[in-house]
Protein backbone atom coordinates (compact mmCIF):
# COMPACT_ATOMS: atom_id res chain seq x y z
CA UNK A 1 0.00 0.00 0.00
CA UNK A 2 1.08 3.40 -1.11
CA UNK A 3 0.45 6.44 0.73
CA UNK A 4 1.85 10.20 -0.26
CA UNK A 5 3.34 11.60 3.00
CA UNK A 6 4.60 10.66 6.44
CA UNK A 7 0.67 10.73 7.58
CA UNK A 8 -0.72 8.52 9.98
CA UNK A 9 -1.33 5.13 8.39
CA UNK A 10 -4.98 4.58 7.33
CA UNK A 11 -4.37 0.43 8.14
CA UNK A 12 -2.96 1.48 11.79
CA UNK A 13 -6.00 3.46 12.67
CA UNK A 14 -8.48 0.74 11.39
CA UNK A 15 -7.12 -1.75 13.62
CA UNK A 16 -7.32 1.02 16.75
CA UNK A 17 -10.66 2.06 15.56
CA UNK A 18 -14.60 0.36 16.31
CA UNK A 19 -16.89 -0.11 13.17
CA UNK A 20 -20.04 1.77 14.04
CA UNK A 21 -22.14 1.71 11.41
CA UNK A 22 -22.05 -0.46 8.02
CA UNK A 23 -23.29 0.38 4.69
CA UNK A 24 -26.95 -1.72 5.21
CA UNK A 25 -27.69 0.03 8.06
CA UNK A 26 -27.10 3.91 6.41
CA UNK A 27 -28.36 2.79 3.33
CA UNK A 28 -31.46 1.99 5.28
CA UNK A 29 -31.17 5.35 7.44
CA UNK A 30 -30.72 7.32 3.99
CA UNK A 31 -33.81 5.87 2.43
CA UNK A 32 -35.64 6.89 5.71
CA UNK A 33 -34.18 10.83 5.29
CA UNK A 34 -35.20 10.49 1.30
CA UNK A 35 -39.02 10.13 2.20
CA UNK A 36 -39.07 13.04 4.82
CA UNK A 37 -37.44 15.44 2.40
CA UNK A 38 -39.73 14.21 0.28
CA UNK A 39 -42.80 15.45 2.69
CA UNK A 40 -40.74 18.47 3.53
CA UNK A 41 -40.65 19.63 -0.02
CA UNK A 42 -44.08 18.79 -1.02
CA UNK A 43 -43.17 19.26 -4.42
CA UNK A 44 -41.22 22.58 -4.19
CA UNK A 45 -38.03 21.73 -6.58
CA UNK A 46 -35.02 22.97 -4.14
CA UNK A 47 -31.28 23.40 -4.90
CA UNK A 48 -28.99 20.09 -3.28
CA UNK A 49 -25.99 21.84 -2.38
CA UNK A 50 -23.50 19.48 -1.67
CA UNK A 51 -20.91 20.08 0.71
CA UNK A 52 -17.76 18.54 -0.49
CA UNK A 53 -15.62 16.77 -0.07
CA UNK A 54 -17.31 14.81 2.82
CA UNK A 55 -20.68 14.86 1.36
CA UNK A 56 -19.99 12.96 -1.80
CA UNK A 57 -20.89 9.70 -0.63
CA UNK A 58 -24.17 10.66 1.57
CA UNK A 59 -25.40 13.10 -1.03
CA UNK A 60 -24.84 10.61 -3.93
CA UNK A 61 -27.08 8.21 -2.33
CA UNK A 62 -29.44 10.83 -0.28
CA UNK A 63 -30.20 12.04 -4.45
CA UNK A 64 -31.29 8.87 -5.42
CA UNK A 65 -34.04 8.22 -2.02
CA UNK A 66 -35.33 11.57 -3.02
CA UNK A 67 -38.41 11.00 -5.95
CA UNK A 68 -39.38 15.36 -5.88
CA UNK A 69 -37.22 16.81 -8.74
CA UNK A 70 -34.05 18.70 -8.07
CA UNK A 71 -31.32 21.20 -8.93
CA UNK A 72 -27.42 20.16 -8.45
CA UNK A 73 -24.98 22.27 -6.81
CA UNK A 74 -22.04 22.29 -4.79
CA UNK A 75 -19.98 23.82 -2.49
CA UNK A 76 -16.54 23.09 -0.98
CA UNK A 77 -15.60 24.73 2.08
CA UNK A 78 -13.29 22.93 4.31
CA UNK A 79 -12.49 23.44 8.88
CA UNK A 80 -10.24 19.94 9.18
CA UNK A 81 -8.17 20.15 5.59
CA UNK A 82 -7.37 16.62 6.23
CA UNK A 83 -6.44 17.26 9.95
CA UNK A 84 -8.55 15.46 13.00
CA UNK A 85 -9.53 18.89 14.45
CA UNK A 86 -10.92 21.98 13.13
CA UNK A 87 -9.11 25.46 12.36
CA UNK A 88 -10.82 28.29 10.31
CA UNK A 89 -13.60 27.74 7.62
CA UNK A 90 -11.60 28.00 3.78
CA UNK A 91 -14.05 27.91 1.15
CA UNK A 92 -12.47 26.55 -1.83
CA UNK A 93 -16.13 26.84 -4.00
CA UNK A 94 -19.12 28.94 -3.95
CA UNK A 95 -22.75 27.72 -5.43
CA UNK A 96 -23.31 28.96 -8.75
CA UNK A 97 -27.00 28.66 -9.07
CA UNK A 98 -28.83 31.44 -8.32
CA UNK A 99 -30.22 31.03 -4.47
CA UNK A 100 -32.50 34.07 -4.75
CA UNK A 101 -36.34 32.63 -3.55
CA UNK A 102 -35.14 29.51 -3.55
CA UNK A 103 -35.77 26.27 -0.94
CA UNK A 104 -32.14 24.74 -0.49
CA UNK A 105 -31.46 21.29 0.80
CA UNK A 106 -27.51 21.61 2.20
CA UNK A 107 -26.45 18.29 2.59
CA UNK A 108 -22.87 17.41 4.85
CA UNK A 109 -21.51 14.21 6.16
CA UNK A 110 -21.63 15.25 9.59
CA UNK A 111 -22.61 17.75 11.89
CA UNK A 112 -19.53 17.79 14.23
CA UNK A 113 -19.24 21.86 16.04
CA UNK A 114 -21.20 23.16 13.60
CA UNK A 115 -19.24 26.08 12.19
CA UNK A 116 -18.94 24.73 8.59
CA UNK A 117 -22.90 24.38 8.33
CA UNK A 118 -23.99 27.15 10.24
CA UNK A 119 -21.21 29.56 7.68
CA UNK A 120 -22.79 27.65 4.51
CA UNK A 121 -26.31 28.42 5.46
CA UNK A 122 -25.69 31.53 6.56
CA UNK A 123 -24.22 32.13 3.08
CA UNK A 124 -26.95 30.63 1.46
CA UNK A 125 -29.66 32.97 3.49
CA UNK A 126 -27.53 36.35 2.22
CA UNK A 127 -27.70 35.17 -1.33
CA UNK A 128 -31.59 35.27 -0.92
CA UNK A 129 -32.75 31.59 0.00
CA UNK A 130 -36.32 31.80 1.35
CA UNK A 131 -35.31 28.31 3.21
CA UNK A 132 -32.60 26.59 4.37
CA UNK A 133 -32.95 23.03 5.43
CA UNK A 134 -30.20 20.86 6.62
CA UNK A 135 -29.85 16.87 5.91
CA UNK A 136 -26.85 15.42 7.26
CA UNK A 137 -25.76 11.55 7.81
CA UNK A 138 -24.14 11.90 11.26
CA UNK A 139 -24.14 13.88 14.38
CA UNK A 140 -21.66 14.05 17.13
CA UNK A 141 -23.29 13.68 20.52
CA UNK A 142 -21.48 16.30 22.64
CA UNK A 143 -22.03 19.85 23.78
CA UNK A 144 -19.47 21.67 21.92
CA UNK A 145 -21.90 22.50 18.82
CA UNK A 146 -22.15 26.22 18.08
CA UNK A 147 -25.41 27.74 18.43
CA UNK A 148 -27.96 28.18 15.68
CA UNK A 149 -27.23 25.32 13.97
CA UNK A 150 -28.85 21.80 13.74
CA UNK A 151 -29.92 18.86 10.96
CA UNK A 152 -33.65 18.75 9.63
CA UNK A 153 -32.81 15.68 8.78
CA UNK A 154 -30.10 13.33 10.27
CA UNK A 155 -29.31 9.41 9.94
CA UNK A 156 -27.22 8.62 13.47
CA UNK A 157 -25.80 9.92 16.15
CA UNK A 158 -22.00 9.28 16.85
CA UNK A 159 -20.20 9.09 20.16
CA UNK A 160 -17.35 12.19 20.52
CA UNK A 161 -14.78 10.18 19.02
CA UNK A 162 -12.84 11.28 15.49
CA UNK A 163 -14.69 9.27 13.16
CA UNK A 164 -13.96 8.05 9.35
CA UNK A 165 -15.54 6.28 6.09
CA UNK A 166 -18.35 6.76 4.01
CA UNK A 167 -17.32 10.25 3.44
CA UNK A 168 -15.46 11.45 6.03
CA UNK A 169 -11.21 11.41 6.28
CA UNK A 170 -8.37 9.92 8.14
CA UNK A 171 -5.68 12.72 7.45
CA UNK A 172 -7.57 12.57 4.15
CA UNK A 173 -7.56 8.80 3.53
CA UNK A 174 -10.48 6.50 4.50
CA UNK A 175 -13.26 7.95 2.51
CA UNK A 176 -14.36 5.55 0.41
CA UNK A 177 -14.94 3.20 2.82
CA UNK A 178 -18.21 1.61 3.48
CA UNK A 179 -18.82 1.89 6.85
CA UNK A 180 -18.07 4.81 10.04
CA UNK A 181 -15.48 4.09 11.56
CA UNK A 182 -14.81 5.74 15.44
CA UNK A 183 -11.05 5.63 17.02
CA UNK A 184 -10.91 4.16 20.04
CA UNK A 185 -8.80 6.76 21.99
O1 LIG B 1 -19.31 20.72 12.27
P1 LIG B 1 -17.87 21.02 11.99
O2 LIG B 1 -17.00 20.90 13.21
O3 LIG B 1 -17.66 22.31 11.24
O4 LIG B 1 -17.32 19.83 11.08
C1 LIG B 1 -18.08 19.30 10.02
C2 LIG B 1 -17.39 19.53 8.71
O5 LIG B 1 -16.06 18.99 8.75
C3 LIG B 1 -15.87 18.14 7.63
O6 LIG B 1 -15.35 18.87 6.56
P2 LIG B 1 -13.79 19.14 6.40
O7 LIG B 1 -13.46 20.51 6.84
O8 LIG B 1 -13.01 18.02 7.03
O9 LIG B 1 -13.63 19.07 4.85
P3 LIG B 1 -13.97 17.81 3.91
O10 LIG B 1 -15.47 17.82 3.71
O11 LIG B 1 -13.26 18.08 2.64
O12 LIG B 1 -13.52 16.58 4.63
C4 LIG B 1 -17.25 17.64 7.31
O13 LIG B 1 -17.35 17.23 5.95
C5 LIG B 1 -18.13 18.81 7.61
O14 LIG B 1 -18.27 19.67 6.49
O1 LIG C 1 -14.86 13.20 13.40
C1 LIG C 1 -14.73 13.66 12.22
N1 LIG C 1 -14.25 12.89 11.22
C2 LIG C 1 -14.10 13.34 9.95
N2 LIG C 1 -14.40 14.57 9.58
C3 LIG C 1 -14.89 15.38 10.53
N3 LIG C 1 -15.28 16.65 10.41
C4 LIG C 1 -15.70 17.03 11.60
N4 LIG C 1 -15.58 16.03 12.51
C5 LIG C 1 -15.08 14.98 11.85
Amino acid sequence: MTTTSSVPALAQALTRSELLFKREDLETVIAHIGRAVDAALDGERAVFLTVMNGALMFGAQLALAIRTDLEFDYVHATRYRGATSGKDLHWLREPSVSLQGRVVLLVDDILDEGHTLKAVRDDCLRRGAKRVLVATLCRKLHDRCVEGIQSDFNGVELPDRYVFGYGMDYYEQGRNLPAIYALKE
